[in-house]
C-alpha cells in the first residue's frame, strides 16, 4: 500500500547567491515544502550549504543528475547519503548496471538511505529534440521505456513530466514515485520547459512530488505563491 505524502512541493533553489537563498528559506516551514539543491547552487556553495538546509529541518533533494560509470556513480550517491539528503538522482540513460550499483551502494544506510530516482527525458525536451538526438520514440514512449529500466534496477522512482504521470502510474504501480518538474501554475511563464502542467492537474494525474522553481522563487511574494499551490492541492 502506498502512503500518500502531503508535502508534495519540492522548491528548486536555483539562486547564485547563498544569502538570498537563505533569506528566502527562512520564511518557509519544513512542514509545507521540501527543498531541491541543483547543479548551480551545489557548484557555488557545496555540501556545507546542503547541510545548513538540513540543519534548518528541511528534507533536501540533491539534484545532481549523476551520469557516469557505475563505480563513480555508486560512490557519488554514497557521498550524497553521507550528507544526509532525502532524495538523490541519476540519469536512467547511464544504464541498468549503473543504476543497480547505485542502489546497492545505498543499502548500507538502511532506513536512512535517500530515495534514489532516475531522470528519464528532461522536461525541457520535446519530440523534435529527441529526434535530433537519434531517439526514435515519442517523449512518452521513451519515458516509459527508461522508467521500466529504473524499476528493474530497484530504484524508487523517476523524474518525468506530469504529462506522462497517468500512464506511468498505471504501468509501474502506485509505489513507484513520480517526481515532476515543468510545473507551471495557470498563467505563469513556461521559460525553457516544454512538457508542462499545472500543480493540481499533475497531482490528479499521479505525480507524487512537484518540482517548482521559478514560479515560486521569482514570484513577487514567494511564500504566498507556495501557499496558493499547496491550497490548490487540498
Ligand atoms: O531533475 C530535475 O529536478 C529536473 C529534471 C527535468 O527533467 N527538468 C527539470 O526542470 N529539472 C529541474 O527542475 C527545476 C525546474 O525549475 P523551474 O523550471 O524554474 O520550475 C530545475 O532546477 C531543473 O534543474
Amino acid at each position: 500500500m502506498s502512503v500518500e505524502d502531503s508535502k508534495k512541493v519540492l522548491i528548486a533553489l536555483d539562486y547564485d547567491d547563498q544569502q538570498t537563498a537563505l533569506t528566502f528559506v527562512k520564511q518557509l516551514s519544513p512542514e509545507t515544502c521540501r527543498l531541491k539543491v541543483g547543479k548551480e547552487m551545489f557548484t557555488y556553495f557545496g555540501p556545507s550549504f546542503v547541510k545548513e538546509l538540513i540543519d534548518l529541518g528541511f528534507d533536501v533533494f540533491l539534484d545532481l543528475k549523476f551520469h557516469d560509470i557505475p563505480n563513480t556513480v555508486a560512490k557519488a550517491v554514497t557521498a550524497a547519503a553521507k550528507m544526509g539528503v532525502w532524495m538523490v538522482n541519476v540519469h536512467a540513460s547511464g544504464g541498468v548496471e549503473m543504476m543497480t550499483k547505485a542502489k546497492q551502494a545505498l543499502e548500507q544506510f538502511g532506513d536512512d538511505a535517500p530515495l534514489l530516482i532516475a531522470v528519464t527525458v528532461l522536461t525541457s525536451m520535446d519530440a523534435a529534440e529527441l529526434t535530433r538526438l537519434g531517439v526514435d520514440k515519442t517523449p512518452e514512449e521513451q519515458v516509459i521505456y527508461l522508467a521500466k529500466l529504473a524499476k528493474e534496477s530497484g530504484l524508487d522512482g523517476v523524474v518525468c513530466s506530469a504529462q506522462e504521470a497517468k500512464k506511468l502510474k498505471a504501468e509501474l504501480g502506485a509505489d513507484f514515485k513520480l517526481v515532476t518538474p515543468g510545473i507551471r501554475p495557470a498563467g505563469s511563464d513556461a521559460g525553457d520547459q516544454k512538457r508542462i502542467m499545472t500543480p493540481k492537474q499533475a497531482v490528479e494525474d499521479g505525480s507524487d512530488y512537484l518540482v517548482v522553481g521559478r514560479p515560486i522563487t521569482q514570484s513577487a511574494d514567494p511564500v504566498a505563491t507556495l501557499k496558493e499551490i499547496n491550497d490548490s492541492l487540498k
